[in-house]
């Protein structure tokens, strides 16, 4: 079925302290993807990119946080830049490192409560991101926003979320480097954990349906959130937080086809895209087909005539 597109650029690198992630929005036009959508028959309205709000006057910032006033008036604009895209059709943030999703969870989040459906989130990351702003070590806060979505406490000078996530719709998808504080809380929370070892031992598939089947009998929204590292960095280096071991490229098209087969789908973040760190625009092109795959690009309708 196709979609309006909303395109929304988030030049953001606060959440983290190297340097490039704010020229993504760039990357992603550069590499083609309003075209890649306007190919499969979507329509496409780039809305440019979201500038951050006044900095919100932070009482004693804790000094080990960084960018932390930066960071919640990135969160304040892009909530109000997805929940106003998600009333006039489907919002594809391009980041911008992963504290974008602070804002973009919280904007889907409270269109799905306007409009009375439980939003599910799926997190595509190498990382949990798990920390709240007192249990961070690094103090980078792209490591904080599936906390801020699960409402757990510590996120003093950010807005209130909007209907925090019951754990049991969020799915960590792909992960394999969490920090202890993160583990710990993990374990107190019902959150899906399909870490690589679960994918390496079941393969993509069952995990996967499994979750969309909850998306699905509850009626749900489903935002998507995929991080560059979720993928290999072999195939995708231009990212300043790489774990080995991630998914391959075909895992990563079969995860975007399972998701566009379900129609379940309803806003989409790309993070983490550090231009400064790719190879000949290598990993800005691997995203743009990703988000071609989750859009309904495939090479042949299933099932295909030879098997399925
Ligand atoms: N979105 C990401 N790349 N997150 C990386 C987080 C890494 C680490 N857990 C930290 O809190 O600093
Ligand atoms: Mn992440």
């Amino acid at each position: 079925m196709p979609k309006t597109c909303i395109l929304i650029g988030a030049p953001i690198d606060s959440g983290q302290r190297r340097p490039g992630c704010l020229m993504g929005p760039a990357a992603y036009r550069v590499a083609g993807l309003g075209r890649a959508l306007t190919d499969l028959g979507h329509a496409v309205e780039d809305r440019g990119d979201v500038a951050p709000g006044p900095l919100p006057a932070v009482a004693a910032p804790d000094p080990r946080l960084h960018a932390l006033p930066e960071t919640i008036g990135w969160t304040i604009a892009l909530k109000e830049a997805v929940e106003d895209a998600l009333g006039r059709g489907f919002p594809i943030v391009m980041g911008g490192d992963h504290s974008l999703a602070l804002g973009t969870v919280a904007g889907a989040a409270a269109h799905a409560a306007a409009v009375g459906r439980p939003l599910f989130l799926l997190w595509l990351d190498a990382h949990s991101d798990f920390h709240t702003l007192q249990t961070t070590t690094s103090g980078n806060l792209h490591g904080v926003p599936v906390a801020y979505a699960a409402g757990r406490d510590g996120f003093d000078g950010f807005p209130p979320f909007p209907a925090p996530l019951p754990p049991e719709r969020i799915c960590l998808f792909g992960i394999r480097s969490v920090d202890p504080e993160e583990h710990a809380a993990l374990l107190l929370h019902d959150i899906s954990i399909i870490d690589m070892r679960v994918i390496d031992e079941f393969g993509i598939c069952a995990p996967m349906r499994e979750f969309l089947e909850k998306v699905r009998a509850a009626n749900g929204m489903l935002h998507v959130s995929l991080d560059v590292d979720f993928v290999d960095p072999a195939h995708a280096p231009a990212v300043g937080t790489t774990v080995p071991g991630g998914a391959t490229v075909r895992e990563a098209h079969l995860v975007m086809e399972l998701l566009h087969e379900s129609g379940l789908v309803t806003s989409l973040d790309l993070v983490e895209l550090n231009p400064f760190l790719d190879e000949r625009g290598r990993t800005a092109r691997l995203m743009v087909e990703l988000a071609a795959s989750i859009m309904g690009r495939k090479v042949f309708d299933r099932p295909t005539r030879g098997f399925g």
